[in-house]
């Protein structure tokens, strides 16, 4: 503050705006939008304002301690990369998997790469220096495409795999039905399909040279309805930790404890899924109390280092950001990315001394009182 103007906005409106003109017309409205006329993809967001932190003083809050234990692992901090299947195109290099991955390892935030990416699994983890990472597996109906999938995630060194369970079939999505545009359909962040031998069998010539045949055989593939009777085939494909992501009920949480799972993984995603459901943070706390002993991941509608503190005092054991970290990669690749999670965890961590909350167990819900209006409406462009 003593006169050197930082080079990214540090502030998420700001952020969007400049991410709007970095990146392509059809890349930013894939991003930016959601399902339906957005409305939950705009609760998701609003529902932080019903929520505020009653300030605690005389506390002593000079040192914080923002650490949390997962799956046996210290992380520095609550904050983790949410899988976002496109960093490949928002990044101007193309290679936006391995600049989120170099993020991580800056940072220390653990970034959940996914399934649809534009650099192959095993090159994004070894750059993750240090710092753990986790696979997101879209289960494809092919059952040696799966396997192979979480095989080589193992192999490369992930510590944990989660099951997107919302997404075996694309929500109805009207930004992209006008402007009749989907990245994978056109070819783009298959690598990790292209790259494995399972799905190579599937392709009529056996090789990935043919874009078309390509994206259509990943069409054919992509989404696997899953039910409870293929948890014990999920569960046993793997001896690193489980989570299932998209659960927002207490019985499916419940349910998904008696198969074994590790964790549970509360998120509307982000409201690109279906329009019309309750916001992600209006379904943590039963979540939560479902979960018992279960860690619970959490996003959908972050935005700031409020509604990160928020999320925590609500039970969440570590809260994701999507939108916004795409969007500091398409600003400045991994500088973005750094510079996106350092200014959520800045403002999360000021929050904590300010109002007098030094450690995570410190937010509880009682450090929450319930707000009646809110601030009006948060919208994401
Ligand atoms: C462009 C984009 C692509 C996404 N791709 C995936 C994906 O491949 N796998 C997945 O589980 N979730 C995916 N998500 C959902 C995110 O993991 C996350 O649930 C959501 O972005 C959180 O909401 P937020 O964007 O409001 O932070 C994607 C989200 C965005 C914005
Ligand atoms: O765009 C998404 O959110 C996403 O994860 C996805 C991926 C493939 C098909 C449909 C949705």
């Amino acid at each position: 503050m003593s006169g050197i103007l930082p080079e990214h906005p540090m502030e998420f409106r700001e952020l969007e705006e400049r991410a709007r003109h970095a990146m392509s017309p059809s890349v930013w409205s894939y991003v930016a939008g959601g399902a339906g006329d957005e409305h939950t993809q705009n609760a998701n967001r609003a529902a932080f304002a019903h929520w505020g932190l009653v300030p605690r003083m005389l506390v002593g809050a000079d040192r914080r301690d923002l650490s949390v234990d997962l799956f046996g692992l210290t992380l520095p901090s609550p904050l983790f990369m949410a899988p976002v299947g496109v960093l490949g195109i928002c990044a101007r290099d193309g290679h936006g998997d391995l600049a989120a991955a170099r993020a991580a390892a800056r940072t220390g935030v653990p970034l959940v790469a996914s399934t649809l990416s534009a650099d192959p699994l095993e090159e994004a983890a070894a750059e993750f220096g240090g710092t753990p990472g986790f696979f997101q597996l879209y289960t494809p109906t092919d059952r040696a495409l799966a396997e192979s999938l979480v095989h080589r995630a193992e192999k490369a060194g992930y510590a944990g795999i989660v099951v997107t369970l919302d997404t075996w079939v694309a929500g109805w999505r009207p930004r992209d039905l006008a402007t009749s545009n989907f990245p994978q359909l056109r070819g783009h962040c298959l690598a990790n399909y292209t790259s494995d031998p399972a799905f190579r069998a599937l392709l009529p010539g056996g090789h990935p040279d043919d874009a078309r045949d390509t994206a259509l055989t990943w069409a054919r593939i992509f989404g696997n309805p899953l039910t409870w009777d293929d948890l014990p085939w999920l569960r046993s494909l793997t001896t690193l930790p489980l989570i299932l992501k998209g659960i927002c009920h207490p019985d499916d949480v419940r349910r998904a404890k008696d198969y074994g799972v590790d964790g549970i993984y509360c998120s509307t995603h982000g409201g690109r899924q279906a329009n019309g459901g309750l916001p992600a943070l209006d379904a943590l706390p039963a979540v939560v109390e479902a979960a018992g002993e279960l860690p619970v991941l959490f996003d959908s509608g972050v935005r700031s280092g409020a509604d990160i503190v928020k999320a925590l005092a609500l039970g969440a054991t570590v809260v994701g950001v999507g939108r916004p970290y795409a969007y500091g990669l398409a600003l400045g690749g991994t500088d973005g990315v750094a510079h996106v999670l350092r200014a959520l965890l800045a403002e999360a961590d000021l929050i904590m001394a300010v109002d007098g909350y030094p450690t995570l167990a410190d937010l509880t819900p009682a450090a929450l009182r319930r707000v009646c209006c809110g601030t009006g409406p948060l919208i994401d462009h």
